[in-house]
């Protein structure tokens, strides 16, 4: 969300960046709802202090004027209340109009409608060079035996899977692997539940526009997360923080759910895309400072190519453009990871900054050293998804017999073994 005033003063700006990053916004609609609501507020105000001048004259009036002042007052009154139901209409459909005003992108931001405006900014790691006719990763799964779909999909429907044996294990080594790097950095880790409340999902920016991706349980009225971030942003809301408290770094664990509405048909096959995932999220809330965020938006990204790095696959990391991006982020980078049956590279961590857009819609804040009261700017990124990364991992580590190289920084998470599967 941004500020009000700032929207008043800065139009052009806001309008500009609707059309970057392709919002159908009508700015100039808010600013006369916002207006309508001022002057609605005003009047209500004046009718109200002339109201409280009149009572204020009552206890010395003589008894023939105080039935006209006590009248006069009630009327006042009245015509202030009658105020109240368009204020209410004018300030939902104005709320409504700011939960989907976008963050203004950084001007270092590439300019462009979607993700093949991307640009490439770094490439890390040897493309793999198999001396035998390589598997993909369902193929190496089913091998294997590392992994069911046919059966699971009867009992959980679609986009479902089961890992099992090693399978199972490599996932909770690339957590853990991740989550000790993250703890080393600092990191606070947290393991959050699933589920969130509607204003959690707000918080974010994932609603209102993205509601369609998130599970609903009606009768408990929750909603089951995407993503940590969801839980994490919220966890502080309402709150002014001490500036000596930030920043506030954040490793969170959950299950991740999502209905993938609109990517019908894509990335049916396997680990790619599926309704629940295990995430190990980095979240930071730092002050209100562009250079903060800029530190920290490096430091979150590294973490991620650390972890890629570690996995020993070959990875791009290209700049989101800002048709791209979303809604509230100033900047983003994606890393992907190369998939040699694909012959191309595939998001596996997307790392943001969004600096007070978040905070302003949970109201975290912080009381700065000269006892101002800020809000706070938040960022996140992945630092592992599973079972996506599964993919360029077995794919890149096989060997001719079908089994996998456990890269030497996963061996210890994987009792020493350097190599699962086929002998
Ligand atoms: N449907 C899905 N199935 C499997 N993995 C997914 C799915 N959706 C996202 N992911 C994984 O989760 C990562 C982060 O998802 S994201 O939406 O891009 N970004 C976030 O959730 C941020 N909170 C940073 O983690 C993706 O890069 C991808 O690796």
């Amino acid at each position: 969300m941004l500020d009000i005033k700032f929207i008043r003063e800065n139009s052009d700006i806001v309008k500009n960046a609707c059309k970057l990053k392709n919002i159908t916004l009508d700015i100039d609609q808010l600013l006369a709802l916002d207006k309508e609501l001022v002057g609605l507020k005003t009047e209500e105000q004046n009718l109200l202090a002339q109201k409280n001048a009149l009572t204020a004259k009552i206890p010395k009036a003589s008894a023939e004027e105080r039935p006209t002042l006590i009248a006069e007052s009630k009327a006042l009154d009245e015509k202030a209340k009658a105020i109240k139901p368009r204020a209410e209409i004018v300030e939902a459909e104005l709320q409504n109009l700011l939960w989907i005003t976008p963050q203004i992108p950084s001007p270092k931001a590439p300019v462009g409608k979607d993700d093949s405006d991307n640009v490439e900014i770094k490439k890390h790691g040897v493309l793999p060079k198999f001396d035998f006719k390589p598997l993909d990763h369902v193929a190496l799964l089913e091998k294997n035996n590392w992994a069911d779909f046919e059966r699971i999909a009867k009992v959980s429907g679609s986009r479902s899977y089961s890992l099992r044996n090693e399978m199972v294990l490599v996932e909770m080594a690339m957590h853990r692997m991740a989550m000790d790097k993250l703890m080393k950095k600092g990191f606070n880790l947290v393991s959050v539940p699933a589920f969130a409340r509607e204003e959690a999902l707000y918080g974010t920016g994932h609603f209102p526009a993205g509601r369609d991706q998130a599970y609903f349980i009606p009768e408990h009225n929750l909603y089951l997360a995407g993503t940590a971030e969801v839980q994490i942003n919220s966890l502080h809301a309402n709150e002014i923080l001490k500036e000596s408290e930030l920043p506030i770094l954040y490793a969170g664990y959950s299950p991740c759910f999502r209905s993938e509405a609109g990517s019908y048909g894509r990335d049916v096959r396997g680990l790619i895309r599926v309704h629940q995932f295990m995430k190990v999220e980095q979240f930071v809330i730092c002050k209100n400072d562009p250079g903060e965020s800029e530190k920290w938006h490096q430091k979150l990204l590294e973490t991620s190519e650390e972890i890629v790095q570690d996995l020993e696959l070959p990875y791009r990391i290209v700049e989101c453009c800002t048709g791209d991006m979303g809604t509230g982020k100033v900047r983003m980078y994606d890393v992907e990871a190369w998939v040699p049956s694909e012959e191309k590279y595939r998001e596996t961590h997307s790392c943001s900054a969004l600096h007070d857009w978040q905070a302003r819609r949970t109201q975290t804040r912080y009381r700065d050293g000269e006892n101002k009261v800020q809000f706070v700017h938040t960022l996140n990124n992945t630092a592992i998804a599973t079972p996506r990364i599964l993919v360029p991992f077995l794919e890149n580590h096989q060997q001719a017999d079908g089994s996998i190289k456990i890269p030497a920084k996963l061996q210890p998470y994987m009792d020493g073994r350097k190599f699962i599967g086929k002998k």
